[in-house]
């Protein structure tokens, strides 16, 4: 390895990497290989524990410090992973098997943006002022909510450490992150820049581990919110427990987004929408639009274009900035693809590209074109998480429309079009928390990122975000003497 990828320890709590062997061993796999690049260990009660007290005591420290201090430390932070970009995203590339030329654009990057963002709002959160008859007021506090625990998924491990981290600490939070099992070191980068960003110690912290560990985080009486990304069956396992002691919670979840191209689209634009929707991080993001409703008169036009654009991929070594496809983050996730495939022409799909499984070491799969599918088939109701494209025909827009929404997800959906009355119709009418005209998949952190349905709950990113990492204080203030009626 010509990269140093075993973390000093498992764990980064109080400014500091901590090691407990007693938890259990797990490997961290570079997917484009196999090969074994790290091993840590699972968090024990005692880590936890530690994690927990740290982030509890270092939070009032932290809270009372102005916001100008706070965002100070923020943009710092950001500055150092945006000198570091080439580093850490050589980690991602190993963590994920996602390729350089996305991991330099969208991972520590993101992550900088977000600390940078929420490093600028955190002067400026305030209360407000409102007045009342006879000279009485009221004023509101904006706080802290105490001690923030994020739970993270294998996709994009940099970039969720910071999304969940930039806006809790700008409000005057801390946190202890756990990043997903199959992903575990970028996070701890993330942590050991905060730190010397200036944070105190224990006002960012890394645990490592599976389920239970991330369990037994949400249901500390210690923790006020979690915040999680990942599937929709773990989301609402995750909601209840945190629900069952009145937390708050922002909700990230999976999808089975609909991307519409209408007959009048411009064409070229709209296939590259459907390859940023479903290709990149090798179809293992959220808000993929998987569901590519094409209108009948282009729909021949359409898939034979996308087809060819899709022999333009270059699937290789992701080190390589000219590599454009990367591996499977894990095996299983290849397995679940390979199976959904297997499904797709099982239940009479047309199979137009791709599909099979590319024979060498590491988790590699082609990325795959289905025509004709249907609403009723597996492949267009469940989220794949892998590189499978699927189009489906429609006549009118009305009718696209109800299938379009025809979901219990509602991540995100978009629309090709010219015509721009029908763009703002249909994404008015989508149900869906993030939607998009003449492009896709695009997640500034000045736009709010989520969810409806059961894609979520909370936004990400964006003022928005302030709001689920803070609660409002009223202060009633008279002016007046006090009266009874007795
Ligand atoms: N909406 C969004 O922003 C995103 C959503 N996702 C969704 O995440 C999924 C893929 O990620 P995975 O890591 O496989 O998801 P997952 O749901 O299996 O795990 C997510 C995280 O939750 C933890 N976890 C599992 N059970 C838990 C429990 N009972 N209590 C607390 N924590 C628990 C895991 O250890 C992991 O860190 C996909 O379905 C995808 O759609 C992924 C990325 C972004």
């Amino acid at each position: 390895m010509p990269y140093d990828t075993q973390p000093v320890a498992s764990h980064f709590i109080d400014g500091e990497y901590v090691e407990d062997t007693a938890g259990e061993i797990s490997e961290v796999i570079y997917p484009a290989t196999g090969e074994v690049i790290a091993k840590v260990h699972a968090a024990t009660p005692a880590i936890v524990d530690k994690a927990l007290a740290a982030a509890e005591r270092a939070q009032k420290e932290w809270a009372a410090m102005s916001g100008t201090e706070r965002g100070r430390v923020l943009r710092r932070a950001a500055d150092i992973m945006r000198e570091r970009n080439h580093d850490l995203s050589v980690l991602e590339t190993y963590d994920t098997g996602k390729p350089m030329s996305e991991t330099t654009i969208a991972d520590a990057t993101s992550g900088a943006d977000a600390l940078e963002y929420f490093g600028g709002l955190a002067a400026s959160l305030t209360g407000e002022h409102i007045p009342l008859a006879g000279g009485d007021f009221v004023y509101t506090r904006r706080q802290a909510l105490g001690v923030c625990v994020g739970i993270g998924a294998w996709n994009y491990p940099t970039q969720i450490a910071c999304w969940k981290g930039a806006p809790a600490l700008a409000c005057g939070n801390t946190m202890v992150f756990k990043p997903s099992e199959v992903t575990p070191l970028c996070a701890l980068k993330v942590a050991e820049i905060l730190i010397e960003a200036g944070a105190p110690n224990g006002v960012y912290n890394v645990v490592q581990g599976m389920g239970a560990v991330g369990a037994s985080l949400v249901t500390d009486p210690r923790v006020t919110k979690v915040s999680l990304t990942g599937s929709v069956p773990t989301g609402k396992k995750v909601y209840a427990a945190a629900a069952a002691e009145m937390k708050h919670v922002t909700m990230e979840l999976g999808g089975k987004s609909p991307m519409i191209v209408f007959d009048d689209a411009d064409i070229e634009s709209a296939i590259s929408g459907a390859i940023n929707g479903n290709f990149y991080s090798t179809g293992q993001v959220c808000s993929n639009g998987t569901r590519v409703f094409v209108q009948k008169g282009i729909k021949e036009k359409f898939l034979a274009r996308l087809a060819e654009r899709m022999g333009d991929a270059v699937i290789g070594d992701p080190m390589e900035m000219e590599t454009t496809i990367g591996p499977m983050s894990s095996e299983r996730q290849l397995n679940i693809v390979e199976g959904y495939i297997a499904k797709g022409k099982e239940e009479g799909a047309r199979l137009v590209k791709g599909g099979n499984r590319i024979e060498k070491d590491g988790y590699w799969i082609e990325p795959t074109l289905f025509a004709d599918v249907t609403d009723d088939m597996t492949i267009a109701r469940e989220e794949i998480f892998g590189p499978v494209l699927a189009v489906l025909d429609f006549d009118t827009e009305e009718e696209v429309m109800e299938r379009a929404n025809a979901t219990e997800f509602g991540l995100a959906a978009g629309v090709f079009t010219q015509d721009l009355t029908r763009a703002h119709r249909v994404v008015a009418g989508f149900e869906a928390g993030t939607c998009y005209i003449n492009t896709y998949n695009l997640a500034p952190v000045e736009a709010p990122f989520g969810g409806v349905k059961a894609s979520g709950v909370g936004r990400e990113n964006s003022k928005e975000a302030i709001n689920h990492y803070s609660e409002v204080k009223t202060v009633y203030v008279s002016m007046n003497p006090c009266e009874a009626p007795f």
